[in-house]
């Protein structure tokens, strides 16, 4: 539901669930300039295709731009980390790896989602990621249950494409509808076809040294490819993730740890939240909260992710609302190094990333390098 009009980043109308992330004796709020900073006069970062993740071990490099590092002096205005720009890359070179395969052994990867209920932004979702799908050769199985299924009923559906060798990768598009025991659904997925990576086994096994999970969940795996597509040093930073969700932010803390940054968890019983991510390199904000997150938190120089899709109401727009981040953009772009937009910064990873992971789900099941 769009909460009340936003024209700058300093309503506390927005945050009253969420009072305690702020500073016990929080100083009134600098307002935000109302979206002053156009877009377009930010710098878009090149990103660069090298270090290459792991679905794209045998693709030519040819396409690879020089390397443009998003750290940057914060006298210069953010580098825009364009999402939407490296997700179309994503999708590009997935969509030759797909032909390859079939080319190669015969073998279409596929994925099924399923839906339950009728949510008119998942049912988005899902025709977004069934849309994403044909563009790169995947096939894709759709299951629409209605709202009051049973979990029995979703459960079949899973055993069902868990035991069928066309499907590759199996998911159950989040949120679930209350009746339903999200834990009970998500064990129920093949851990090998579990292409979100919800299941607890791969989670555990992303936070254990030495291991790797079968799957990384797709909006935090598409965090860690931004960074790295644009240059972003990780080892030895300082990182700090706002939220601690399965979904986002205890994954993606685990990643950044994982490539070697220290890590700290801003959460709802955070004392003194600023004064933690004015310490961060890396920010990624995942916390669901908008513009939460003021230019006077960030680091001059650092590196924001900007997760949070928090609609605002906006009646200049034709949808009668607007997206904005957790961070204030207008603020977090004049201090910063480098920052994604909303819309249009990790949103667009999250579907890249899941046709990814299947590409790589029926890599390994056929054993194709
Ligand atoms: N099973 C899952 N459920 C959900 C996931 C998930 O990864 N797996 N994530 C979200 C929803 N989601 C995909 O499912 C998703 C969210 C947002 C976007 C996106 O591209 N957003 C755009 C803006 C879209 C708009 O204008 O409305 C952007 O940020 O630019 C893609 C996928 C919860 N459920």
């Amino acid at each position: 539901m769009a909460s009340s009009i936003l024209s700058d980043c300093s309503s506390a109308r927005l945050l009253p669930l969420r009072r305690s992330l702020l500073p016990p004796r929080a100083p009134r709020l600098r307002s935000c300039p109302a979206l002053a900073t156009p877009r377009r006069l930010l710098v878009a970062a090149r990103p660069q295709l090298l270090p290459r993740p792991r679905h794209m071990d045998s693709v030519p490099a040819a396409t690879a731009s020089s390397a443009d590092s998003a750290t940057v002096s914060a006298d210069a205005p953010a580098k825009l980390i364009d999402g939407k720009l490296v997700a179309k890359q994503v999708r590009e070179e997935i969509a030759v790896q797909v032909t390859r395969m079939k080319d190669v052994i015969g073998i279409v990867p596929g994925l099924a989602v399923i839906l339950v209920g009728s949510r008119k932004d998942s049912q988005t979702y899902v025709r977004n990621k069934k849309k994403a799908c044909e563009a790169v050769g995947i096939k894709s199985y759709e299951v629409n249950l209605p709202e009051d299924s049973s979990e029995e009923e979703v459960i079949k559906h899973i055993a069902s494409f868990n035991s069928d060798p066309s499907v590759h990768g199996i998911l159950v598009q989040l949120p679930l509808p209350r009746h339903m025991n999200d834990e009970n659904i998500l064990n129920a997925v093949s851990i090998e076809k579990d292409v979100d990576g919800f299941h607890p086994l791969n989670i555990g096994r992303l936070a254990m040294q030495g291991r790797d999970p079968f799957f990384v969940p797709c909006t935090p795996k598409g965090c860690m490819e931004l960074l790295h597509r644009h240059g972003v040093e990780i080892k030895g930073k300082r990182a700090v993730v706002i939220g601690r969700s399965n979904i986002v932010g205890t994954p993606a803390a685990l990643l950044l740890q994982k490539a070697n940054a220290t890590v700290s968890i801003v959460h709802s019983q955070t004392k003194n939240p600023e004064q933690i991510t004015r310490q961060a390199d890396i920010v990624i904000a995942a916390v669901g909260v908008a513009n939460l997150v003021r230019g006077d938190w960030i680091k001059p120089g650092a590196t924001i992710i900007d997760v949070g899709i928090n609609p605002v109401d906006d009646p200049e727009s034709p949808r009668g609302y607007r997206l904005v981040g957790d961070v204030c953009y207008e603020e977090a772009s004049k201090v910063a190094g480098a920052i994604t937009p909303v819309p249009g910064g990790v949103g667009p990873m999250t579907i890249a990333m899941l046709l990814s992971n299947t590409l790589e789900s029926a890599r390994r099941i056929h054993g194709f390098k």
